[in-house]
């Protein structure tokens, strides 16, 4: 980082006064000088998250004059165990490491005496481990691989809220931040975490490697669907872009959020203690990924759910079904082109199982969203979705962590987290390659007329 020297004369209420002015400019009301809980995971992608920590990011907090308390993990679910008890007193938790520790840090706030007040914590995530899609879709994909640009973002961003996913399976629950992925798409993450070493190169490896298979994933998905017309999805988010910025129209009104002090400040009435659903007796089975406390609305998931209110059931062969929020789940993918930070929706793709030659020409512009626009990918916005497994075997992978291959539901927790962002709306989407879009949505609408 560049530092200046400016020289000059004045006295010193003229040099207080440029200093303030100086001080806006650069902060532009977000509290200077933050304290951060840091929690750095040495096991994350290639193992590089404690040269990150010592060579990038605590140089920059330091000369930011951000008071730090830095954690390494030590085991798996550390970070939930520490978000679990944390002290709020942080004015933002910042994790060095992949989307795993983003989600064990919310999977922690879920088990907090004071969850709400927890959840309303703002995290900031330095990108260290693999896919780190978190960064990506708050940075977008030149500044998600950047670790300085984090960093910054810890110390200078806003809260936004976003939406998280309720999960339910065996009775038990927990918490998703980011994705729910069965098939294909889950076997290329979990079944490639021998090859950390790659980087995020093993995804790719993967995806090629169970083209060859070509398994299916036979399972029955019911939605309940909010839409279904890609290009409504789409006029959507270029209305919501087209309009005031979340940022802007946020909680924190662009001031006064977490950044005015501590981040309970900025929370919602009457939500300062407790839970924001209702809780049950904690579940006490230590093996378990599910050990949440919390509880949805939907019935439960032995008991068919009312085809007439509103669900949906998709039963075709298919390869993989992905769902979650944010537009990246690697650099190489933008799986959620049109989705929103809270619009209380989760974007589900289900990709029927075609061909392999459909499937392999899909890569090309895949990063920019293309896929979306396929006639065999089928895009629900929705919130909620349940799945029946018709096998006994396979992936399943949460946020990229692996949970058990059974049946599952999932309902949005509509703007429940806190992260950190510099635009207030994720930082790339569809809307933002306008050309390759038109092109495809004429395509598409070729297609589905003939
Ligand atoms: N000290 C540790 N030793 C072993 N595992 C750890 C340790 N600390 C955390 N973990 C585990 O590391 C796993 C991977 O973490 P993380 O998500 O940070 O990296 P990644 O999977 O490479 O990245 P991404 O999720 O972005 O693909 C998590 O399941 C977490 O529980």
């Amino acid at each position: 980082m560049a530092l200046s020297k400016i020289e000059g004369t004045a006295d010193e209420a003229q040099a207080k006064a440029w200093c303030e002015a100086m001080m806006n400019i650069a902060y532009q009301g977000v509290k200077p000088c933050r304290r951060l809980k840091v929690l750095i995971n040495p096991f994350g992608g290639k193992g590089r998250a404690g040269t990150i920590y010592n060579k990038i990011v605590e140089p920059i907090f330091r000369a930011a004059k951000c008071p730090v308390d830095a954690t390494y993990t030590t085991h798996g679910k550390h970070a939930t165990e520490i978000a679990s008890t944390l002290d709020l007193v942080y004015d933002a938790l910042v994790v060095v490491s992949g989307d795993g520790l983003v989600h064990e840090v919310m999977n922690g706030f879920a088990q907090h005496p004071q969850s709400a007040r927890a959840f309303a914590l703002p995290v900031a995530h330095v990108p260290a481990g693999s896919a780190n899609a978190t960064s990506l879709n708050i940075l977008g994909t030149k500044d998600g691989v950047d670790c300085a640009a984090a960093t910054l973002n810890a110390i200078k961003g806003r809260p936004m809220k976003v939406d998280l996913f309720l999960l339910t399976q065996g009775g038990k629950t927990a918490i998703s931040t980011m994705t729910q992925a069965l098939g294909l798409m889950a076997e290329c993450d979990l079944g490639t975490d021998g090859w950390r070493w790659m980087g995020e190169l093993r995804f790719m490896l993967g995806y090629l490697r169970g083209l060859m298979a070509f398994r299916p994933c036979a399972l029955v998905v019911q939605v309940k669907v909010a839409e279904t017309d890609k290009a409504r999805m789409l006029r959507a988010l270029e209305a919501i872009k087209g309009g005031a910025p979340q940022g802007e129209g946020h909680a924190d009104g662009g001031q006064g959020h977490a950044d005015a002090g501590t981040h309970g400040e900025g929370q919602a009435e009457g939500q300062g203690q407790g839970r924001p659903w209702s809780p049950v007796s904690p579940i006490s089975d230590a093996g378990s990924p599910c050990r949440t406390t919390a509880v949805g609305s939907l019935p439960d998931l032995a008991q068919p759910v009312n085809q007439m209110d509103g669900w949906l059931t998709f039963d075709k062969p298919a390869m993989y079904l992905y769902a979650g929020k944010g537009p990246f789940v690697s650099r190489d993918l933008m799986q959620f082109p049109v989705s929103v930070p809270d619009d209380g929706y989760v974007d589900i793709v289900v990709q029927e199982r075609r061909n392999r030659l459909e499937m392999v020409s899909g890569i090309e512009g895949a990063a920019s969203g293309s896929q979306f626009w396929l006639e065999s990918q089928h895009y629900f916005k929705a919130t909620a979705y349940r799945v029946k497994c018709l096998e006994t075997r396979g992936y399943f992978s949460v946020d990229g962590e692996s949970f058990p291959f059974a049946d599952f539901q999932v309902e949005v927790l509509k703007g429940l987290g806190t992260l950190l962002s510099p635009h207030g709306h994720y930082a790339d989407d569809l809307t933002l390659s306008k050309y390759k879009r038109r092109a495809a949505a004429s395509k598409w609408k070729r297609r589905t007329k003939s």
